[in-house]
């Protein structure tokens, strides 16, 4: 507890001065020539983990969104190389031909088909059409029909070959293969309610070739959809977060080409994340509800949000390297050496690239609009995609998406904020992208695990928020703000020696809490009171339940003492470059394809993960502690010992909050610990009930 009081006060720092942006897209609509063009990007990375079918959704509410499709592009990003997700794509092409006028002609709320058709239909027919009836009716069935498609290529290995597109895949290991773009769709007429373009991006991969996981998907997309589109303005969602929301590029247009009262423009305008298919009373306490509603209009109200990695329009110069004062340069020559060589240094050798920035960034292409005509562009796009494309260039420093972080959104967008940028933060009704949380124990505690490593990574970067104040244009207290984010994962060290404390004094017969009887007793008591009461009341303003709040509670102390300890473990091992940390996929599907006839989603489940022997280990020392507490209390006829009440009453706290693992020592299966994780514990429990006594002996 007492390291959560600590960050109280950055934490007042962040909450100080919240703001919230209200936006009018309707004032936008009817500008329709004005609108700047939008590319739009999409990164899947591995079949499985993200099954086809969710990519396609994502893909389809994208292609659908309330904007002139002639000034949008998406392009998706398949890391894995995979013809099944390829061969979803391109299924899906005829179904959005359906899809697209269907939801434009009728205004449909929610634009991803499987969320839409998981309606109800007598909810959706109440007094309408028999126009929309049969419209409707036919829709759902085409769906049915991909959906289908795209299981039965899943199942059984699909003959793609009897398809010409499918000649780059043929060949195709994993890791290890030459670039493929393929266009799926171009919209050649440059319509505006047709089908935005939609493009296949599947990057050079080699087994010696650092990828840098999705900054280096990023990477790519921007230069791909450079050559070919080149819009000022760019959309990134993960593969999972389609747009519930069709009015989402409106909204940021809405912010993205005005400018703030100081006459500044914002980089760019995030979007909170929310996911659907949320399970009652947030079991796995990853919501991030009440984090994004105080947390996020906090930061809002600083320097602005922090780029979260998804549902974020990114304003494409800004990516470029551009600084908010930018100085004017119109000589074509900087010290003795052309714009363009310049160009080149910074943006790699590809003569389609530099002409593309070169345009970008003297604001050419503001009012063009988009080559119709895409197809040309596809030999410059495969170039720019390949492995060695980077090197000697900026890429992954000051150009793109930096490496160097599992949470490259983190470390981009502060790279961002340090050379002065100002960001928007928006949250409209109905929320504008939604996506799925990860459940069950393993899967909540990888990402955890992730996004604890990747921000530690930030404080030893060359963009550590203290220099990048000393250094660049990042606001003081938007330091403390990053400072207080980056060290998530080290809060789990003071945590786990909070936590033991309880368990050491009751084994030791000592103490460090004042005896209940005392006045000075009031002050712990009277601080846990206020921090439970206070987190309690903003989960309750949010309109969650308790439950909710103390889920959160619970695993905010078992992912403290799992997964952020083994983040801080990856960290100390990259220093010691013993091993480099890696970006482990969170798992897409939902339970749904379990076979356990008894399955409860919000269960926490386990699998031989070390990551759960320290979660074991300290149930197993405090129910120890506990219970020789228990049987020296017997034996001396009354709790006549030193450690008293506030001790045993840690100590239970401490139990009641790693329920899951305590449940998990007698369960079997998916929901119980397993044996050897159990075995590996007790070592260790041994190990600290033997420095106990020794202690205590001295
Ligand atoms: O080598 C890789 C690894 C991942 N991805 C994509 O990155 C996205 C995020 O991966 P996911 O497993 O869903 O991670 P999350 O923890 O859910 O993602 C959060 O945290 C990440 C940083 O750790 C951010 O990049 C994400 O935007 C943010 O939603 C997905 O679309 C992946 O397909 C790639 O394209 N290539
Ligand atoms: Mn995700």
């Amino acid at each position: 507890m007492a390291s959560q009081y600590k960050g109280h006060l950055m934490l007042t720092n962040i909450k100080w001065s919240p703001v919230e942006f209200k936006t009018y897209p309707g004032h936008l609509s009817n500008r329709a020539h004005e609108l700047p063009p939008v590319d739009l990007f999409v990164t899947t990375a591995d079949p499985v983990l993200e099954p086809p079918i969710i990519t396609v959704n994502t893909v389809l509410s994208l292609l659908a969104l309330d904007y002139p499709a002639n000034k949008l592009a998406c392009y998706v990003s398949d890391d894995g190389g995979s013809p099944l997700t390829f061969y979803s794509l391109l299924e899906s092409i005829n179904f959005a031909k359906l899809w697209v006028p269907f939801c434009k002609k009728y205004n449909v709320k929610v634009r991803a088909p499987f969320q839409y058709f998981s309606d109800q239909e007598p909810l959706i027919f109440g007094g309408i059409s028999s126009d929309f009836r049969e419209e409707w009716k036919k829709l759902k069935n085409e769906y049915d029909k991909l959906q289908q498609k795209i299981e039965e290529a899943t199942k059984h290995c699909h003959p793609y070959h009897l398809n010409y597109m499918f000649d780059d895949f043929s060949k195709i290991e994993r890791g290890n293969h030459s670039s493929i773009v393929k266009i799926l769709w171009e919209n050649k007429d440059n319509f505006p309610e047709g089908l935005p373009h939609l493009v296949y991006v599947s990057r050079e991969k080699r087994p010696k070739h650092a990828h840098h996981y999705k900054a280096g998907a990023m990477n790519v997309l921007t230069r791909v959809s450079g050559v070919m589109t080149n819009a000022p303005f760019m959309l990134n969602v993960d593969c999972d977060m389609y747009a519930n929301n069709p009015q989402v590029v409106l909204h940021a247009m809405c912010l993205l080409l005005e400018s703030n009262h100081k006459g500044e423009e914002y980089a760019f305008v995030q979007y909170p994340q929310f996911f659907y298919g949320c399970l009652p009373g947030d079991p796995f306490g990853n919501h991030m509800i009440v984090l994004q509603e105080y947390l996020m209009r906090g930061i809002a109200g600083i320097q602005g949000p922090l780029y979260g990695g998804t549902g974020c329009f990114h304003r494409r110069k800004v990516i470029y390297g551009e600084s908010p004062v930018q100085p004017k340069n119109t000589r074509s020559n900087v010290n003795g050496k052309s714009i363009e060589m310049t160009l080149k240094s910074k943006f790699g050798y590809s003569a389609e690239l530099v002409v593309s920035v070169a345009n970008l960034l003297s604001g050419k292409n503001k009012k063009m609009l988009r080559p119709s005509d895409i197809s040309s562009s596809v030999k410059a796009a495969i170039e720019v995609a390949d492995c060695s494309y980077e090197s000697n260039t900026d890429w992954g420093t000051n150009v793109g998406w930096v490496y160097g972080s599992a949470t490259e959104d983190i470390l981009t967008g502060l790279g961002i904020h340090k050379r002065g940028w100002r960001t928007a933060y928006l949250a409209p009704n109905p929320h504008a992208f939604l996506g799925c949380a990860p459940s069950g124990g393993p899967a909540c505690l990888t990402q955890q695990k992730r996004w604890a490593t990747g921000l530690l990574e930030i404080l030893f970067s060359r963009n550590n928020p203290v220099i990048a104040t000393i250094t660049g244009d990042l606001q003081f207290r938007q330091c403390l703000m990053y400072l207080y984010i980056n060290l998530w994962g080290a809060r789990s060290i003071p945590e786990l020696c909070y936590a033991l404390l309880p368990a050491y004094c009751l084994l030791t017969d000592s103490s460090f809490m004042p005896t209940v009887s005392k006045k000075a007793f009031l002050v712990p008591a009277s601080l846990f009171t206020i921090y439970n009461l206070y987190t309690l009341l903003e989960y309750l303003r949010c309109g969650l339940p308790v439950r909710a709040w103390w889920n959160y509670q619970r695993m905010a102390r078992i992912i403290s003492s799992t997964a952020w300890l083994f983040g801080v473990l990856s960290v100390v091992l990259k220093l010691l470059r013993l091993s480099e940390t890696v970006f482990e996929l969170t798992r897409k599907d939902q339970n749904n394809q379990d076979d356990d006839a008894d399955i409860d989603p919000g269960r926490f489940t386990f699998d031989d993960s070390p990551i759960f022997v320290p979660g074991t280990a300290l149930v197993l020392v405090h129910i120890s502690a506990l219970g020789w507490t228990l049987l020296r209390a017997v034996r001396n006829s009354g709790f006549t010992s030193r450690s008293g009440l506030g001790e045993i009453i840690c100590s239970a706290w401490v139990v009641l909050s790693l329920l899951p693992f305590a449940k998990g020592l007698f369960r079997r299966g998916k929901y119980g610990i397993p044996y050897s994780t159990i075995f590996k514990s007790k070592i260790l429990v041994g190990l600290f009930i033997y420095f106990c006594i020794s202690v205590s002996r001295n």
